[in-house]
């Protein structure tokens, strides 16, 4: 089966294509380039030489849609919006990396996103891909919407509480790091090298556009889920992000016991591995892969729960989740091109 990546000169297209070229059951048939139409890929990426020397191509929706079986639009937020219907339009099967098909109220991406919202005809097909989280089967599915670095990492640290309806979901706070390549591959005056080095730097306060993805999904898990607390801050290293979660407990309840939930919660997901109690996992542990790390503990003193989660935002934040979403679509083994070890040290 053929791939086809749109936005393959940024960091997410970047990592698709490292993912891809290994895939067992699809070929990484184009990519595609608002800027850089024939183009070598290794002119932007010369770390690809000899892995893809293909040429970057136009994007031709239709031409896109009648070579490719599943298309990746890893675009910015905005553009996909314009994009996405023309591929669906056309019939191709898509996995959008943007956040421009995530949140059903139109509303809310307006407010959040300050940009204009996708065809709502368009976006109610689209389905919110946390993979492990799934509700339905989506081998018929023509649209995925790949969840945000942030959410990825917050939402399957808290979806075994939320679905046990175990803490007060309106005590929840969540706490995040990440690294810079989260912004993409342009440098801006946050980011660059003097900004950044030797520096840890709280952002976007109260304004993260990921707050209400995570609202609508905490609340698809537990009805009772409302406004939640969430703070992201940039850290010094290229990649990775940790959340750290807390949530009153109810009386009674044992650090053992909510590691237990949550190993028993994740036994058949390959991709999410939950630590034994006391240990906690950091983001190295998790480099260059697609696993989720998690771990749970509970605070005796205030009787609070702590969830650590730790992905990395390139791999299970974005692509190797796509990949993932991809494998389901196709109903092939969701590990397929993914089974590999982090990148350690
Ligand atoms: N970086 C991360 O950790 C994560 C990113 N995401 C999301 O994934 C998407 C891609 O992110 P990332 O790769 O980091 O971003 P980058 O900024 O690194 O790359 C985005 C690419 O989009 C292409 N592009 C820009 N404008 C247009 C346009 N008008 N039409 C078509 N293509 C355009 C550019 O390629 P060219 O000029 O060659 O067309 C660019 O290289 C974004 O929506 C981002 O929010 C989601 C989760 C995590
Ligand atoms: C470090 C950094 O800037 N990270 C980005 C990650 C979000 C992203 O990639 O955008 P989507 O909304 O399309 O998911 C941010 O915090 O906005």
């Amino acid at each position: 089966m053929k791939a086809a990546v749109i936005g393959a000169t940024g960091y997410g297209g970047a990592e698709l294509i490292r993912l891809l070229q290994q895939h067992p059951s699809f070929t990484l048939h184009s990519f595609h380039s608002s800027s850089k139409e024939g183009e070598s890929i290794t002119a932007s990426y010369p770390h690809l030489e000899t892995v893809s020397g293909m040429e970057l191509e136009a994007i031709d929706s239709e031409k896109i849609a009648r070579d490719a079986d599943v298309v990746f639009t890893a675009t910015p937020s905005g553009v996909s919006s314009e994009l996405v219907p023309e591929l669906v339009n056309a019939g191709s099967r898509v996995i959008d990396l943007s956040g421009d098909f995530r949140l059903k109220d139109t509303k809310q991406y307006e407010q959040w996103y300050n940009k204009k919202a996708p065809d709502e005809a368009i976006l109610e097909n689209a389905v919110y891909g946390l993979t492990e989280w799934l509700e339905e089967d989506i081998t018929e599915a023509q649209l995925i919407s790949n969840p945000g670095c942030y959410p990825t990492a917050a939402l399957l640290g808290l979806a075994p509480l939320l679905k046990q309806n175990i803490a007060d979901p309106e005590s929840i706070i969540i706490d995040a790091k990440t690294g810079v390549s989260g912004a993409g591959k342009k440098a801006t005056p946050v980011t660059h090298f003097t900004e950044m080095n030797d520096n840890l730097k709280i952002y976007k306060v109260f304004a993260h556009q990921h707050t209400p993805e995570i609202e609508q999904e905490m609340a698809r898990l537990n009805p009772e889920a409302g406004a939640v607390t969430f703070s992201t801050h940039l850290v010094p290293m290229t990649r990775g992000i940790m959340t750290t979660m807390y949530a009153q407990a109810p009386d009674g309840m044992t650090a053992k016991e909510l590691t237990d939930l949550y190993q028993e919660s994740y036994k058949d997901s390959y991709f999410v591995r939950v630590r034994e109690e006391g240990t906690y996992p950091s983001t190295k542990e998790v480099y260059g892969s697609n696993f989720c790390d998690l771990s749970v503990t509970l605070d005796e003193r205030t009787n609070r729960i702590m969830i650590v989660s730790v992905i990395d935002n390139l791999v299970k934040g974005a692509s190797g989740q796509a990949v993932q979403n991809m494998n389901r679509m196709f109903g092939i083994d969701e590990k397929a091109g993914l089974a590999f070890a982090p990148v350690y040290p």
